[in-house]
């Protein structure tokens, strides 16, 4: 479980960026961060994979404290794919996937980091794709090769900002469907941020609501998936229909 207590964050002219947070993340299954932009959604994640140092609260994964934990133990308990993730040098896919598991082999592979590298690369159907630069995928491409490289850290948890950037439908659907077999499988916890609510919905146990620097509402798909929650959420007036027990908002019409 990650448990953040009264986080506190603002930048250096004082302006408050994340509010005296209090919430927890479940261990196991999927946890889907909402809110509009701007938020802090990512700036949440960056406190929790320790890309930000803490100004004030507590954040405690497993009950390690985030803020005194060594770098290199926490690259093994939780790993981040972030949305500025634009892979630009000439690295291959097979290599940019044993780049995750820098952590435990250090510049040295071992035969565990190649049968990891090869199982993800079949798991995430990349192996046509394995002697591939970054450079020469297409947006999509190198958005599920970075998803496959955040797997393969074999860390507990996995925080996943807007992993369905760039992905077209049948691509949104099938990584959906991979992450909720990762979570189901391998007992890994995963929290995503996530801007289609249609798949928070579908696919996600829990489901956090961040509005201006704060948690405004949190709990299972069908307790917060209501009108009144998406108009005080993202000021949008929707109704919300029953589709196989999901609540699907239909923001379209
Ligand atoms: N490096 C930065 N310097 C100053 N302000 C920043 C910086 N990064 C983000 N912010 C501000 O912090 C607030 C939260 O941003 P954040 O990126 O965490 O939101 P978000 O919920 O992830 O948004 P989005 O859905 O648009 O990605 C915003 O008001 C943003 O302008």
């Amino acid at each position: 479980m990650i448990t953040i207590e009264h986080l506190h964050y603002q930048l250096a002219g004082g302006t408050p960026i994340l509010k005296d947070i209090t919430t927890h993340i479940p261990k196991g299954g999927i946890t889907a961060l909402v809110g509009p932009n701007g938020a802090g959604k990512s700036t949440l994640f960056a406190h929790i994979a320790r890309l930000q140092t803490i100004q004030q609260g507590k954040i405690l994964i497993d009950q390690l404290d985030v803020s005194k934990t060594p770098i290199d133990e926490m690259a093994k308990k939780i790993a981040i794919l972030r949305q500025d993730n634009t892979v630009n040098s000439r690295i291959t896919v097979e290599r940019m996937l044993m780049f995750g598991r820098y952590p435990y082999h250090k510049g040295r592979p071992r035969t565990e980091d190649v049968e990891i590298v090869n199982a993800t690369l079949e798991q995430f159907q990349l192996v046509d794709l394995r002697e591939r630069f970054m450079t020469e995928l297409s947006g999509g491409q190198r958005q599920r090769v970075m998803v496959a490289m955040v797997f393969c850290q074999s860390t507990d948890y996995l925080l996943l900002d807007e992993p369905l950037n760039n992905l077209d439908m049948y691509h949104s659907r099938q990584l959906m469907q991979q992450l909720r077999h990762i979570a189901d499988t391998y007992q890994r916890t995963i929290v995503v941020v996530l801007h289609d609510i249609n798949y928070a919905s579908a696919y996600a146990d829990y489901i956090i609501g961040m509005k201006s620097g704060e948690v405004i509402l949190e709990g299972k798909p069908t307790a917060v998936l209501t009108e009144h929650n998406l108009e005080r959420l993202f000021g949008v007036n929707v109704p919300i229909v029953m589709i196989n027990g999901y609540p699907m908002v239909m923001h379209y019409l």
